[in-house]
């Protein structure tokens, strides 16, 4: 394991990442990782095999939990996750750009109530997770929410997922490409409203481009220090600041796919009486 991390960052390397440390304070453990006992990540091997044999590209960024497993998932499985989720839009919630698919309960601030299975299709992806070393048996993703872009220019505005979550998020990408930002908060930030067109160079500190098939996971400071967010543009700009991409291809931009991205936001939450519980005791 420690080899395979090593070999994470000998790519981070090769590929001329950018290596300014972010703000010192997401360098810092979280009190929060504390309080809810987050274990370190171990990708295993599995997880770094391209499934079309090419680069995994599993590295770690400047603000330290993040991680992005390129080709996570094949063109195959790709797309019946995309068929399936067509099949369940009769329970989307339509928003502005995106329309919302949410599966395994009602996330509440006490916990997930109303708890229902997930589909197999989805409890797969959880037993993956789980069979890969992301998740512990014990914190075994219980929920999935399903943002469906409606165009190439819909985005999601900074925000924080908060503490309903077991706090380590995973996010599959499909369909399309889009560059993630994470936010420094900044006194007076708004977290609701519509996204912008453009990252804030003034709270931007780490962009990370997140290809089709792609698993992002998150967790530590950059889940309960920073914000994340996806600005509304056809196309992303690609340079050297954003993680994730090859030398070759900055300065260029990368254009979305017309029919929208789809991302999967893989999460474990506690169940509200077993929250309410740890609360109380
Ligand atoms: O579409 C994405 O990748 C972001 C989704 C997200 O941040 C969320 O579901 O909380
Ligand atoms: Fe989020």
């Amino acid at each position: 394991m420690r080899a395979l991390l090593r070999k994470a960052k000998e790519k981070q390397t090769d590929r001329s990442l950018p290596r300014e440390s972010p703000a010192t304070s997401a360098e810092a453990p979280s009190a929060h990782d504390e309080e809810h006992h987050v274990e370190p990540i171990c990708i295993n091997e599995e997880a770094t095999q391209s499934a079309e044999g090419g680069d995994a590209g599993v590295f770690t960024a400047p603000i330290s939990s993040i991680r992005v497993v390129n080709d996570w998932i094949d063109r195959n499985t790709e797309s019946v996750l995309v068929r399936n989720v067509a099949r369940g839009e009769g329970r989307a919630v339509k928003l502005t750009g995106r329309s919302t698919q949410a599966y395994g309960g009602t996330v509440t601030s006490d916990g997930l109530a109303d708890q229902e299975a997930l589909p197999q299709w989805l409890q797969a992806l959880s037993d993956r997770l789980v069979a890969q070393g992301v998740y512990p048996p014990s914190h075994t993703p219980n929920h999935v929410l399903i943002n469906d872009y409606i165009s190439p220019e819909s985005g999601i505005f900074p925000h924080k997922d908060g503490a309903a979550y077991w706090p380590r998020v995973s996010i599959l990408s499909l369909s399309s490409s889009a560059v993630m930002d994470f936010h420094r908060p900044r006194s007076g930030m708004s977290t609701s409203g519509e996204c912008g067109d453009r990252p804030s160079t003034e709270t931007v500190v780490c962009r990370v481009f997140l290809p089709p098939r792609s698993l992002l996971i998150f967790d530590g400071a950059a889940y309960t220090d920073y914000l994340h967010g996806i600005c509304a543009v056809a196309a992303d700009v690609i340079d050297e600041s954003v993680l994730n991409t090859d030398p070759h291809t900055h300065g260029t931009s990368v254009a979305r796919s017309e029919s929208g991205r789809i991302s999967l936001t893989i999460r474990h939450v506690p169940p509200a009486t077993a929250k309410a519980h740890q609360l109380d005791g």
